[in-house]
């Protein structure tokens, strides 16, 4: 049986962490956001609110339903702040040894009855609900990016998730709008076990100088009407984490077809990992983005 969800607690205050808090707010949820950084909840704040302005403005949404979502979004620097949520996501960096930390040291001040969800593209959740006090309330909510407009969310079972866990997520993942499609726990489960591989293909088309940066982008907008080029997406995603979800792929299948390609290693070594840093595929820190390639 579904366990009902009043509060729910946001950890990472990124890309995701925002979109996340925006729709669970939006959806009357009361949220509270973590991370490490006061400097990134402020930052957050002010995306979410430029994000519910621009729905305002697009009259998607009223302007009272921007001030109401708004004032249901705390923020927390520590995570004694989310003791009282009756569901905590996760969704900081795509590093394992990161994601272990947090759910330690979550567990040691949340309710005992409280759900645990990591927002992870990729890592075992078999694996990370072991580092909880809790594997039977624990499950992968995937949350796709960005979150405010994306349709779907991925639903992972770890091998101890009990029925009124998955049941609760489910529902909780209908109140804020989205349609789900149930994953197995292997690794980047479903969206990402296709994806990816076609983004790192893509950057060894580039490597392997078979076309630019440009030519890869339009051959795929235009020749495949994907909505993004493939390198464009990689830069929206953080390449940050499409080195971490294709090392998850490569290491957990065994397969040197999920090799990530070096240019990819190399961009993410220069600390070029996309829009986040202004700098990956493209430049952003003109007027308008230049391919880097
Ligand atoms: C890595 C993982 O683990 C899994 C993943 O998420 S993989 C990534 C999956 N995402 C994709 O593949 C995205 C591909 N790109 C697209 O679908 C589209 O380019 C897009 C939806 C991002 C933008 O679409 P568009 O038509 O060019 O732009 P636009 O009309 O401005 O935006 C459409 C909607 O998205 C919203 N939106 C666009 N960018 C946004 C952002 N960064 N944050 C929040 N909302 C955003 C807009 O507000 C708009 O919302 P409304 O429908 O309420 O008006
Ligand atoms: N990007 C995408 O398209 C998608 C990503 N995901 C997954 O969502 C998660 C977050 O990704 P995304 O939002 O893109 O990443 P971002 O890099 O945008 O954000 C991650 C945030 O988490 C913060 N953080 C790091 N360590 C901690 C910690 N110990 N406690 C609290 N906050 C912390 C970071 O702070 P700081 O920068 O200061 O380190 C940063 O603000 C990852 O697991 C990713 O795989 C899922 C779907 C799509």
């Amino acid at each position: 049986m579904a366990v009902t969800i009043k509060k729910v607690g946001v950890i990472g205050s990124g890309q995701m962490g925002n979109g996340i808090a925006h729709v669970a707010a939006l959806a009357g949820f009361d949220v509270v956001l973590n991370d490490i950084s006061d400097e990134r909840l402020k930052s957050a704040m002010a995306t979410i609110n430029g994000h519910l302005s621009r729905q305002v403005a697009k009259q998607h949404i009223t302007e009272d339903a921007r001030k109401k979502a708004l004032a249901r979004i705390t923020s927390a620097e520590t995570l004694d702040g989310l003791a009282d949520c009756d569901l905590v996501i996760e969704t900081a960096v795509e590093k394992e040894e990161v994601k272990r930390k947090i759910f330690h040291e979550l567990c040691a001040v949340l309710k005992p009855e409280a759900i645990v969800a990591t927002n992870s593209s990729s890592i075992s959740i078999t694996r990370l609900a072991a580092s909880t006090d809790r594997p039977e309330k624990f499950i992968g909510i995937h949350f796709m990016n960005p979150v405010p407009a994306m349709e779907l969310v991925e639903l992972i079972r770890g091998i101890a998730t009990d029925d009124s866990t998955f049941e609760t997520a489910k529902e909780f993942v209908g109140k804020v709008g989205k349609q789900i499609a149930v994953s197995e726990d292997f690794p980047a489960f479903i969206v990402n076990r296709i994806l990816l591989p076609m983004i790192n293909e893509a950057i060894y088309t580039l490597y392997e100088g078979v076309g630019n940066v440009e030519a890869i982008d339009a051959a795929m907008k235009l020749g495949a009407h994907h909505p993004m080029g493939p390198l464009e997406l990689a830069d929206f995603i953080g390449l940050d984490t499409c080195l971490s979800i294709m090392q998850v792929l490569h290491e957990g299948l065994a397969d040197s077809k999920y090799r990530p390609c070096p240019l990819l290693v190399k961009y993410v070594e220069a600390g070029w990992l996309g829009r986040k840093t202004q700098r990956g595929f493209y430049d952003y820190r003109g007027d308008k983005p230049v391919p880097t390639r």
